[in-house]
């Protein structure tokens, strides 16, 4: 198995009459042998346009793809080794599964009729198509389409595989079990993975490191832990968490505390210069209710959930909520008064101007 690296990837679509689209500006990433990659970050951001250019299916407009240390970037699709499962699954419809499983094998290289059906078998196998392997696609369930799809895409046995919101069309029971089995395919076979993905907890849980795009850059790479306990910006904090962040703007006031209004103060992780604007961003779980202490808010709306509840509150003279996750057995009434405490040293502070994290 074999590494990738992206250098200076950019993209820019040009249309006749219309302003150029800058889709991707100037990605460098490194993937190691085996590695998965989550790609995450808003519709628009250039997620589809990156994996496109890896795959070849979209001409670069400036940098380099090197897979295994060697550059693909002049290659035509068909040369590289990359498996693709894209949400589309583009299965031929006049074929079985098997027959589309076989396809690409077959359209790779001469392979051996009693190897390419040991390889379908296989892989049918590994995915759960066993049952399948003589339905025609357009019997299949959107779910199982996507299986074939990415059967497809492993049984190349590509240096690199794109996945495209893989597990996007199954109901939340399949996406769990697919979730692990692929984690479980990913790691037996060893692909260098990237993920695309606009579901979070697919992406936490499945990949090594997450790459966070906004505007065809990269925001921040990290594992999954940094993204979450230590992002990098305003950006990635609210983007990464559901329930999202709550980012309140407030005033340095020197000695480790931020100014919210006129009566809330509130203790920060480390001080920060006086009078400097800044974000306070708190997590609904890094925050609790307290009996004594802490600040005075004012419930504006109490969702009791299944393990746990989310109430809204409104601290004193502070114009944005607070999002509290509350323990399941908690009910609160609208109006009522309570107070909060954060713990500091899970509070995020960031530059209200640049949106940079101030560490
Ligand atoms: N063929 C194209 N011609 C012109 N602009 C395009 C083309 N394909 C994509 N774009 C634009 O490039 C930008 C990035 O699109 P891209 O599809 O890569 O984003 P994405 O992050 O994959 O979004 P989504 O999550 O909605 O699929 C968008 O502004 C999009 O409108």
């Amino acid at each position: 198995m074999t590494g990738l690296e992206l250098r200076e990837l950019r993209k820019t679509y040009r249309s006749r009459g219309r302003p150029p689209v800058d889709a991707v500006r100037g990605i460098d990433l490194s993937l190691r042998s085996g590695e998965l990659l989550g790609l995450l970050g808003p519709s628009g951001c250039g997620k589809s346009t990156t994996l496109r250019m890896i795959a070849g299916l979209e001409p670069v407009t400036g940098g380099d793809i090197l897979v295994g240390g060697a550059s693909v970037v002049e290659r035509p699709a068909q040369q590289r080794n990359i498996g693709v499962a894209f949400e589309n699954y583009a299965l031929y419809p006049p074929l079985s599964v098997a027959e589309n499983l076989a396809f690409g094998l077959k359209a790779r290289r001469k392979a051996a009729r009693g190897d390419v059906d040991r390889k379908v078998r296989e892989i049918a196998d590994r995915v759960g198509l066993t049952g399948l392997l003589d339905a025609r696609p357009a019997g299949l369930s959107s779910g199982q389409k996507q299986r074939v799809s990415l059967a497809r895409a492993l049984i190349r046995e590509p240096d690199v595989l794109l996945l495209d919101e893989p597990l996007s069309h199954l109901d939340a029971a399949q996406r769990d079990t697919t979730r692990r089995e692929l984690k479980r395919i990913q790691k037996d076979l060893g692909h260098t993975t990237i993920l695309v993905t606009h579901d979070q907890e697919e992406a936490l849980s499945l990949a090594d490191r997450i790459a966070v795009m906004k505007d065809g850059v990269i925001q921040q790479l990290g594992t999954p832990y940094e993204i979450y306990d230590s992002p990098a910006n305003v950006f990635v904090a609210d983007f990464v968490g559901e329930p999202a962040i709550t980012l309140l703007p407030g005033i340095a006031t020197g000695d480790a505390h931020a100014r919210l209004s006129d009566s809330v103060r509130i203790a920060l992780p480390m001080p920060v210069d006086q009078g400097r604007e800044v974000v306070v961003g708190i997590r609904p779980e890094d925050v609790r209710l307290t009996a004594e202490g802490g600040l005075p808010a004012r419930v504006v709306a109490h969702e009791p959930l299944l393990e746990s509840g989310l109430a809204t509150l409104a601290l004193d003279g502070v114009e944005r909520h607070l999002v509290v996750l509350t323990d399941p057995e908690v009910r609160l009434a609208h109006d009522e008064r309570v107070r909060v405490a954060a713990d500091p040293r899970h509070t995020h502070v960031f530059d209200a101007e640049t949106g940079d994290a101030l560490r």
